[in-house]
C-alpha cells in the first residue's frame, strides 16, 4: 500500500506505433523526497512526466495521488509540470503570469532578486535562458505538491542554476519533485534517489558504477 502524500505509478507501458517505450515502469515520489530521474536521449523520460501529468494516454498505468487513483494528473490540481518546450505566453507580464500559477508562495517569490526584477517585462522581452528560469520559477511555486522537472538546468547559466537548487531545497518540506537533467551531476547533487530508465525498464541506481554499468555515461577506468 502506498503512503500517504505520495505520488505513485506502477506498471506505465507504452508504445509510439510498434516502438516499445516504456514497459511496466514503476516510479514512486513522496513529500519531502526529490527523484531524479535519469536516461538516455530517447529512453523515455518526458514520455514518462507527460503520462503522470497527463497529456499523454499511455497504453496501460496504475497511478495513485496520496493512495487516490487520478487518470490525469493535471486535474488533481497537485502535480505541476515543466515541459521542455517553453510554455509561458511571449505577450503577458512576468507578475501577471505568477500572479496565475502562484499562490501560496507569492511573497516569497517576489522577494527573489531575478525575479522582483522581471516582473515588469513580457516574456518576449527576456533571453530564451531568462525564459526558462522564469518557466522554473512558476511551476516549482505553483500550488501543486508534486512538481515534475523536464530539463530545467538545461540553458541555464551556472549561478541560476545554484538558485534553482536552492529554492528546491527550500520548498522540499511541502513538496515532492521528480526531475530529469542531463547535467546528471546536478541531477546527483540535487536528489534524494536515482531512477534510471534504460530499455523501457526502470532501474534503482545508487552509485555512479550503476550509471556506468547502463551504459549512461562512460564506463570508469
Ligand atoms: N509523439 C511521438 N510519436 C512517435 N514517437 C515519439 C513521440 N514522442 C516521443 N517519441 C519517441 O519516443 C522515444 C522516447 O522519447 P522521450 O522524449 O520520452 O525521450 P527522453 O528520454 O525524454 O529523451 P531526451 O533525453 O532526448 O529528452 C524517442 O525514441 C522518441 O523519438
Amino acid at each position: 500500500m502506498s503512503d500517504y502524500r505520495e505520488l505513485y505509478l506502477d506498471s506505465v507501458s507504452h508504445r509510439y506505433g510498434t516502438k516499445q517505450i516504456l514497459s511496466s515502469v514503476y516510479l514512486s515520489c513522496k513529500i519531502g523526497e526529490t527523484v531524479g530521474l535519469l536516461g538516455r536521449n530517447g529512453s523515455g523520460k518526458s514520455t514518462l512526466l507527460k503520462v503522470i501529468f497527463g497529456t499523454l494516454n499511455p497504453h496501460f498505468k496504475y497511478a495513485r495521488l496520496n493512495g487516490k487513483p487520478f487518470k490525469k494528473g493535471y486535474l488533481t490540481g497537485q502535480i505541476a509540470y515543466l515541459p521542455q518546450e517553453r510554455f509561458v505566453p511571449l505577450h503577458v507580464k512576468i507578475e501577471k503570469l505568477f500572479h496565475l500559477f502562484v499562490h501560496t508562495h507569492r511573497d516569497l517569490v517576489f522577494s527573489t532578486d531575478f525575479i522582483r526584477d522581471h516582473l515588469r517585462y513580457t516574456a518576449d522581452q527576456l533571453s530564451g535562458g531568462l525564459q526558462r528560469l522564469i518557466e522554473c520559477f512558476l511551476i516549482l511555486y505553483s500550488d501543486a505538491s508534486f512538481v515534475l522537472l523536464d530539463e530545467p538546468f538545461s540553458q541555464i547559466a551556472p549561478i541560476y542554476v545554484e538558485e534553482i537548487q536552492d529554492h528546491m531545497q527550500l520548498l522540499k518540506a511541502k513538496k515532492g519533485f521528480i526531475v530529469t537533467d542531463h547535467y546528471y551531476e546536478r541531477i546527483l547533487e540535487v536528489s534524494d534517489r536515482i531512477v534510471l530508465i534504460n530499455n523501457g525498464c526502470n532501474y534503482k541506481i545508487t552509485t555512479k558504477e550503476d550509471l556506468a554499468l547502463h551504459g549512461y555515461i562512460p564506463s570508469m577506468k
